[in-house]
């Protein structure tokens, strides 16, 4: 194993060596924030990026601004080992990299090029192959779905990401999202004149709204349901004949959210019972899946990460937390995943002003490139130790059963890591 440990050392030693570089790139990606499949600049940035390294680069794969960038090590007798690390990109309207994507593409560039480096140090045990995917669109969209329809999982055996949060943890519950747009169509009228002649929109949206509130009582503590006004009328004086609204629902299962669907829709089509209103829901995008566990990569992951200094909460209190939701979980359904999250050396909250600046700053940086070392060494192990890939692929069949469940019937996840989830900020230790 001494081969494995020179190997790690040289992840370590190239990440450094290109640290301007890997910082420049998301430096720039930060400064041109862009919406879902409109991440133009980024997506040039990062596959000049690649190709400026030597690397084989499939530009606009399947998707504007998606592409795939590849190496190989030399050929063996055995069959080829294939990682994937993921580069994510896009932005949030008018608050800029407030999730610091910018970070994520950082994350998997260094990772990809720590990884190359170290193979091609040395004579790997068997051909390697390391795909870079430039997935947009994670915000709003879906765009690793759009790629998992294209077969770009296909003949991954491991994929790698790591996402910006709060502080290190080798494996956070995201959780199955599904989105839906609900609009009412009512009538116009005076609204002090003729009030009886109209159909009110709006009150089909408030009443939309309270209905989800009540409903909330009866929701499991980790479902979640937001919601925001699209569309409220025009003046106070015409009754409203059209209003809309977007909600998100989450759930930590498949089977949850089809529970918890069925449920919210009754909400939303009672409001216009109610109200004599016309009611329209539709989804624009797909549903994102739960991330599945995965404990023999999170395990690993951890490991290599305190050999670079991170600390990490207990397995307990990281199966306790709650995230958000990722097109990430879609991919843990295809191939064996990884998606822990990372300190960026700020208290600061996703989703806020504050985030954005901390994705920007030169701080992060250390803490994005070890994050990116203790990825490459994670894939390091799986390349060194064939025990390691068997344990994963069970560990991934087993977690995809248990989805399987039908609701009802308490699984494991269930009883382990699902009741009275809260929180969503592990600390760092050093906070
Ligand atoms: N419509 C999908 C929303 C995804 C969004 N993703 C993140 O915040 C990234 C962290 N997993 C979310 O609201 O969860």
């Amino acid at each position: 194993m001494a081969l494995l440990k020179q190997c790690k050392q040289q992840v370590c030693d190239v990440i450094e060596q290109e640290s301007e570089k890997l910082h420049a790139l998301s430096q720039d990606i930060w400064k041109t924030p862009e919406l879902a499949y409109k991440e133009h600049t980024a997506h040039q940035l990062l596959t000049s990026f690649f190709s400026s390294q030597a690397w084989e680069v499939q530009a606009h794969y399947h998707l504007d601004t998606a592409f795939r960038a590849q190496w190989s090590s030399e050929a063996t007798d055995c069959p080829p080992l294939h990682v994937g690390f993921l580069c994510e990109y896009d932005a949030m309207p008018e608050i800029g990299h407030a999730c610091g994507h910018n970070l994520i593409a950082e994350v998997g560039a260094a990772a990809a090029l720590g990884l190359r480096g170290a193979l091609e140090s040395v004579q790997p045990p068997r051909q390697v192959q390391i795909t870079v995917l430039g997935t947009p669109a994670e915000e709003d969209g879906g765009g690793k779905i759009d790629l998992i329809k294209a077969g770009a999982f296909e003949d991954m055996d491991v994929v790698l990401m790591a996402h910006p949060a709060q502080g290190d943890a080798g494996y956070i519950p995201d959780e199955a999202i599904h989105d839906v747009t609900v609009k009412y169509y009512g009538k116009a009228s005076h609204a002090s004149a003729y009030p009886w002649e109209g159909i009110n929109a709006l009150d089909a949206a408030i009443l939309a709204y309270n209905n989800i509130s009540v409903l909330r009582q009866q929701m499991k503590p980790t479902w979640r349901v937001h919601g925001i006004i699209k569309n409220g009328g025009v003046k106070p004086n015409i009754i409203p004949d059209y209003t809309e609204l977007e909600f998100y629902l989450r759930a930590p299962s498949l089977k949850d959210l089809a529970d918890l669907r069925e449920k919210s829709y009754a909400c939303f089509n009672s409001a216009a019972t109610a109200t004599g209103c016309k009611v329209e829901l539709s989804s624009s995008t797909h549903d994102f899946y739960d991330v599945l566990p995965n404990k023999t990569l999170a395990k690993t992951y951890k490991e290599n990460g305190k050999q670079v200094g991170m600390w990490f909460a207990s397995e307990e209190t990281e199966l306790n937390a709650m995230a958000g939701s990722t097109d990430f979980g879609n991919v843990t359904y295809e191939v064996p995943g990884l998606h822990p999250y990372f300190y960026i050396g700020s208290n600061a909250f996703n989703h806020t002003a504050e985030y954005t600046e901390a994705a920007g700053s030169e701080k992060a940086q250390y803490y994005t490139l070890r994050t990116a070392k203790s990825l490459a060494m994670t894939a390091l192990d799986v390349i060194f130790n064939p025990d390691l890939l068997e344990s994963i692929r069970q560990d991934w069949k087993m977690a995809k059963e248990m989805e399987d469940i039908p609701s009802g019937i308490d699984t494991a996840r269930d009883l382990n890591c699902r009741a009275g989830c809260s929180s969503f900020h592990i600390k760092n230790k050093t906070e």
